[in-house]
C-alpha cells in the first residue's frame, strides 16, 4: 500500500521547477483534508509560496499536480495549446453507454475528447445573450416572488428592528426557485413552501460535504480503476430517481400537449432534435458584463451527423445546474450581501443606480437590457467575483505530452497529469489587484478596468472549456440584487460575523456559519 500510495513522489525530481514538501498519502493538501483551512486560502496559500516562479509542483493526495501561476502561460495552456488540455481532472468513472443512469458521467462537466465538443457546440446556443433575454422573465418573477415574500412579513412583523435572515438560506432558496423554472420548467415556491419535495431533494443533492460523497471523491483520487469498475455515481440513487421522473414527466406534458415555455428544457428538446443553432443574425445585446466569457470555436461549431441526445442525457444537462450553477450563485450571492452590507457607500451607490433603471422602466417590469446596461451594478458584481470567486481554482488534465518553455527552461508536462489553475491566487495577487482584501468596485470604472489584466482575471474560467453558464449567472445574480435593493437595505446587525468565516476542506467557497442581515425596509 506504501509503495502504491508513493510511487509518483519523485515526480518532480528531474523538472527545472520547485514542489511543495510532500506527506505519503496526504501529498501537499494534508491541510484540505484535515479540514485545517479553505479551499479559498489554501490557493492563496499555495500561490504564494513561489512568488518568482511561473510554475511549480504540489501533491493533490498521490497525484502530481502543475499549479500554473503565471497568467500569459495559464492563456497558453488553456486556450492556444488547449488541444493537450481538453479535459478536467475525472472526479467520476466514464460512462460510455448514454442510457444508463449514472447522470454525473454525462455532464458537459465530466464529459471529455470528442463527446465533450460534441456536447459543448450543442448546449452552447441555449446560453447566447439572445436566449438569456428569452429567459429574463422566468428570473424576474423568482426575484419579484421572494422579495415579496419577505416584504410581507417586514410589513406584519411587530419589531420595528430590521428582521434578520441567514442570506445564505434565503439564496438558496431562492437559487432553487430558479433552477426549477429554468431548468425543469416547474414553478416552485420555496418560501412559501419551504419543504416542497423539489427544494428537499436538490438540497440533498448538493450536499457534496456529506461523509458518503468526501469517501467516494477520495477513493477516486486514489483507486480510480476501482471506482470505474463499480460505476459509483456522484449522485445518489433516490435523488437521481426525482429528478429523472421531474423531467421525464414534464418531456411528456410538454410534448402531449405542444407547451412551449421559454426555458431550458425548451432549449434542450429542440437540442435534442437538432433544431437548436446558433444564429448569427440575431444580434447578441451590445453591452455584456464584464466578467462575461466568450465562446470559443469549439462551441460555435457546426455539428453534422450528431447522434441525438438520449433522454438520460438531457436529464444529466438540467442537472448540471445543480452541480455547477446552485453553489456559484447563491455563494457569490451570500458574499456580495455581506460586502454591500459592510459597505453603506457601495450599496447606497448601487441603489440609486437602481432607482434610476426603474424610473426609465416607467411602470414596467425590469427587463435584461436594462440590466445589463447599469454600468455600477457591473462594477459591484465583477468586484464581487474578483474577490471572491465562487471557484477557488480550476483544473485541466494533460492528455497530450506538452512541452513547457519557461525562463530558459524546458520541460515536459506528462500526459496524464493535472494542472491547477489558481484562481483565487490570481485575484489576490496585489501586482494585479493592488489592496487586494479591498471590496472596491471602482476597480472596474470604465476609467481604471483597462488597467486589468485580464488574463488574471478568471471568475469564469478560461478558454474553450470555460463556464457556459456565465451569462446566467450574472443575469440570476443582478436581477435578484435589483429586485433586493429596491425594498430593502442590507444592514451589518450583531449577529454579523465580520470577518466572515469560510468553511474549510474540500469545498468551494462557501461560509462556515451563514452571512447573517438585517433586512431594513427602505419606505418603513
Ligand atoms: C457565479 C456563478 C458561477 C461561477 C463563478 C462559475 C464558475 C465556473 C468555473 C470557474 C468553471 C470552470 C471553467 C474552466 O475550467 O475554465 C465553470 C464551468 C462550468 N460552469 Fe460555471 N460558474 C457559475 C455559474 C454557472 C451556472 C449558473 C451554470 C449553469 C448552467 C454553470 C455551468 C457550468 C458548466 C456546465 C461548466 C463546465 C463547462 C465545460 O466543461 O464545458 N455555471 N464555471
Amino acid at each position: 500500500f506504501y509503495g502504491y500510495v508513493t510511487k509518483n513522489n519523485k515526480y518532480f525530481e528531474g523538472k527545472p521547477i520547485p514542489c511543495l514538501p510532500i506527506e505519503p498519502l496526504f501529498g501537499s493538501t494534508r491541510q484540505l483534508l484535515t479540514r485545517k483551512i479553505s479551499s479559498h486560502d489554501f490557493m492563496r496559500q499555495v500561490y504564494d509560496q513561489f512568488s518568482n516562479v511561473k510554475i511549480f509542483g504540489l501533491f493533490d493526495l498521490v497525484t502530481p499536480v502543475f499549479l500554473v501561476r503565471d497568467p500569459e502561460l495559464i492563456k497558453r495552456i488553456a486556450v492556444k495549446d488547449f488541444d493537450h488540455f481538453v479535459n478536467h481532472r475525472r472526479i467520476f468513472g466514464s460512462n460510455l453507454d448514454p442510457d444508463s443512469v449514472a447522470l454525473f458521467a454525462k455532464t458537459l462537466f465530466a464529459l471529455t475528447d470528442q463527446q465533450w465538443r460534441d456536447m459543448r457546440a450543442t448546449l452552447s446556443p441555449a446560453f447566447t445573450g439572445s436566449k438569456m433575454r428569452q429567459m429574463f422573465e422566468l428570473i424576474g418573477d423568482c426575484s419579484a416572488q421572494m422579495v415579496e415574500f419577505y416584504r410581507e412579513r417586514a410589513v406584519t412583523a411587530s419589531s420595528k428592528l430590521p428582521l434578520v435572515y441567514d442570506v445564505k438560506e434565503v439564496f438558496s432558496r431562492f437559487g432553487t426557485d430558479v433552477i426549477a423554472t429554468c431548468a425543469f420548467g416547474l414553478k416552485v415556491d420555496s418560501f412559501r413552501d419551504p419543504n416542497n419535495s423539489f427544494y428537499i431533494n436538490g438540497k440533498k443533492m448538493v450536499h457534496f460535504e456529506r461523509f458518503s460523497v468526501l469517501l467516494k471523491v477520495l477513493f477516486h483520487r486514489v483507486f480510480p480503476w476501482l471506482m470505474e469498475k463499480l460505476q459509483i455515481d456522484l449522485f445518489d440513487r433516490e435523488q437521481n430517481r426525482f429528478f429523472i421522473e421531474t423531467i421525464r414527466e414534464t418531456l411528456r406534458a410538454r410534448e402531449a400537449q405542444g407547451i412551449v415555455r421559454p426555458d431550458m428544457v425548451h432549449l434542450l428538446m429542440q437540442a435534442r432534435k437538432g433544431t437548436l443553432k446558433h444564429h448569427k443574425q440575431q444580434e447578441e445585446p451590445a453591452i455584456e458584463g464584464f466578467a462575461t466569457v466568450q465562446e470559443s470555436d469549439v462551441g460555435k461549431a457546426e455539428l453534422k451527423d450528431r447522434r441525438p441526445m438520449s433522454e438520460m442525457e438531457l436529464v444529466a444537462q438540467c442537472l448540471i445546474f445543480f452541480l455547477a450553477g446552485f453553489d456559484t450563485v447563491s455563494n457569490c450571492l451570500t458574499f456580495l450581501a455581506y460586502e454591500l452590507a459592510l459597505n453603506p457607500d457601495v450599496q447606497e451607490r448601487l441603489h440609486a443606480e437602481i432607482l434610476a433603471a426603474q424610473a426609465s422602466l416607467q411602470g414596467k417590469p425590469l427587463s435584461y437590457d436594462v440590466l445589463q446596461r447599469m454600468k455600477y451594478m457591473d462594477m459591484v458584481v465583477s468586484e464581487l467575483l474578483r474577490k471572491w470567486p465562487p471557484g477557488p481554482s480550476t483544473d485541466r488534465i494533460c492528455t497530450r505530452d506538452y512541452v513547457v518553455n519557461v525562463d530558459g527552461m524546458e520541460f515536459t508536462i506528462d500526459n496524464g497529469t493535472s494542472i491547477f489553475i489558481p484562481i483565487s491566487g490570481l485575484h489576490h495577487d496585489p501586482q494585479y489587484y493592488p489592496e487586494p482584501e479591498k471590496f472596491d468596485p471602482e476597480r472596474f470604472s470604465e476609467e481604471n478596468k483597462h488597467r486589468i489584466n485580464l488574463d488574471a482575471y478568471l471568475p469564469f474560467g478560461v478558454g474553450p472549456r470555460n463556464c457556459i453558464g456565465s451569462r446566467f449567472a450574472l443575469m440570476e445574480v443582478k436581477a435578484v440584487i435589483y429586485h433586493l435593493l429596491l425594498v430593502f437595505s442590507l444592514e451589518r446587525v450583531e449577529q454579523t460575523e465580520v470577518p466572515v468565516r469560510l468553511k474549510k476542506g474540500f469545498v468551494a467557497l462557501t461560509t462556515e456559519n451563514g452571512v447573517h442581515l438585517g433586512f431594513k425596509l427602505r419606505d418603513a
